[in-house]
């Protein structure tokens, strides 16, 4: 079923919004309730589940690939397949009913925000450094493609495979190197990777110690029945990963563990930082207003950069020379990640009748392409009266029978918001192709 996502040990959950696309920003939230809210789901009598949360927001984050922006926080697809069921996932839902009266009870924060939120502030729940956080995280609808699996890092893996993955996401191997500090929390589970153990004595404080343990404890291979993992040759009590190992075995990154071993509040300072960057890629402008120092670190590449400024002339409807220049370095059919909107639907938005004709007939630009909540551009047409768009995409064969996320088809929608003239317009056009108008 499009709309119901599948949570651990056979339960359903219906997403509560019918998985529409939803606008998580909320000027209006109390961010000191909502972290109490969140503190007292994330640590209670039942159980601490802060390492979790710290894990389900680097997961629900780490898809990201900065050659195309997909993947990424933004629109919490970890509720969607294959993400859904990607077994590095295994066992993570169990956070996200966790927080299911959290965001019961503050509808207007998207499971996204919500994710990334608690797992922020799960770090300075177990003593760690503050990691900075703003909502603007928009939840994608039901039937959102989700990147195929296999984007997470593989465990099992050495230095070249973590340095590949990183980098995908943006990161340099000192950003790695504090990321992977979060394994100072928490625990492997046999029932959920297959490895088993803890890395350090406290799971439950987030300090420098993994640092430590890697570099001033004896690491031997396990033997066991289990997947290759190393324990301390002194008490065999604490655990490390073939991919945590790699990072003493890699002189690049050694020296980085080298820093944090001997300076947490450098680990603390990266961290927050690398984190925070983490959970804000490919996200909404609004999701990441404090990531100046990130966002200079990494400007946008020039190809996306075009496209947006495409996109951009499109909606202001400027002249057809002005937009031909700028495709040039452009792709004009690419989409706005936080909407998932082209340039036409913006053209057809404000009604730029030039512009619409050279994104059709010139561009190629796809008609019926439906953004984040369902809109064809010619919704976005009919929604706003522009007849002369509307007659424009009608004639260029855009469909009229494709309903968006609230169900309104072109008709619908023109009655909704009393646009006479355009639903004249289309009624026309339906008796025209032979077709019977008794649906009106
Ligand atoms: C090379 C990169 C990484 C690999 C291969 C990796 C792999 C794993 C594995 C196999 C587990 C055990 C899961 C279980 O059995 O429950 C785990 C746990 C964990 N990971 Fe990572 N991880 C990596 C990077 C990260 C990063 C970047 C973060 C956060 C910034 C992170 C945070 C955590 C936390 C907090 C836990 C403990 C979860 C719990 O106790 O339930 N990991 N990781």
């Amino acid at each position: 079923m499009a709309n119901q996502a599948k949570y651990e040990g056979g339960a359903t959950m219906v997403n509560p919004e019918g998985d529409k696309g939803h606008q998580a920003v909320d000027p209006g939230i109390n961010k000191d309730a909502l972290k109490s809210e969140i503190r007292a789901a994330l640590i209670n009598r039942k159980a601490n589940a802060c390492p979790m949360a710290v894990r389900v927001a680097w997961h629900s984050a780490g898809t990201f690939d900065k050659t195309d922006g997909t993947g990424g926080s933004n629109g919490s697809l970890m509720r969607f397949e294959p993400e859904h069921s990607d077994p590095a996932n295994a066992g993570l839902y169990i956070i996200h009913d966790m927080l299911h009266e959290v965001k019961k009870r503050n509808p207007n924060v998207s499971y996204a925000d919500l994710w990334t939120l608690a797992g922020s502030l799960a770090v300075g729940f177990t003593n760690g450094p503050d990691v900075k956080h703003s909502f603007g995280r928009v939840d994608a609808p039901a039937g959102t493609q989700t990147p195929e699996n296999g984007r997470l890092p593989d465990a099992a893996q050495g230095a070249s495979h973590v340095r590949d993955v990183f980098s995908r996401m943006g990161f340099n191997d000192k950003e790695t190197v504090a990321l992977c500090g979060a394994h100072t929390l928490g625990r492997c589970h046999i029932v959920r990777s297959g490895f088993d153990g803890k890395w350090t004595t406290n799971p439950l404080k987030f300090d420098n110690e993994y640092f430590k343990n890697l570099l001033n404890l004896t690491w031997q291979p396990r033997k066991w029945d289990g997947p290759m993992q190393y324990e301390d040759a002194e008490s065999g009590e604490l655990m490390m990963l073939p991919t945590d190992i790699a990072l003493i075995e890699d002189p690049a990154y050694k020296q980085h563990v080298e820093l944090y071993a001997k300076d947490q509040e450098a680990f603390f300072q990266d961290f927050a930082d690398a984190f925070s960057r983490l959970l804000s890629l490919g996200c909404p402008e609004a999701a990441c207003p404090h990531l100046n120092k990130a966002a200079s670190a990494q400007p946008a590449a020039p190809r996306d950069a075009a496209s947006a400024e495409f996109r951009e002339a499109a909606m202001h409807g400027h002249a057809v020379d002005v937009l031909k220049k700028i495709a040039k370095d452009a792709d004009v059919h690419d989409l706005e990640k936080s909407s998932g909107r082209s340039a036409l639907h913006k053209a057809a938005f404000w009604g730029h009748e030039g512009t619409v004709c050279y994104l059709i007939h010139e561009c190629g630009l796809e008609k019926d392409l439906q953004d984040y909540n369902g809109d064809t551009p010619l919704h976005d047409a009919v929604r706003f009266g522009n007849t002369k768009v509307v007659e424009i995409m009608l004639s260029a064969g855009a469909k009229t029978s494709i309903k968006n996320e609230q169900g309104y088809d072109a008709f619908s929608l023109a009655k909704e918001y009393n646009k006479t003239a355009v639903l004249e317009l289309l009624q026309k056009h339906h008796a025209g192709k032979g077709k019977t108008t008794s649906r009106l």
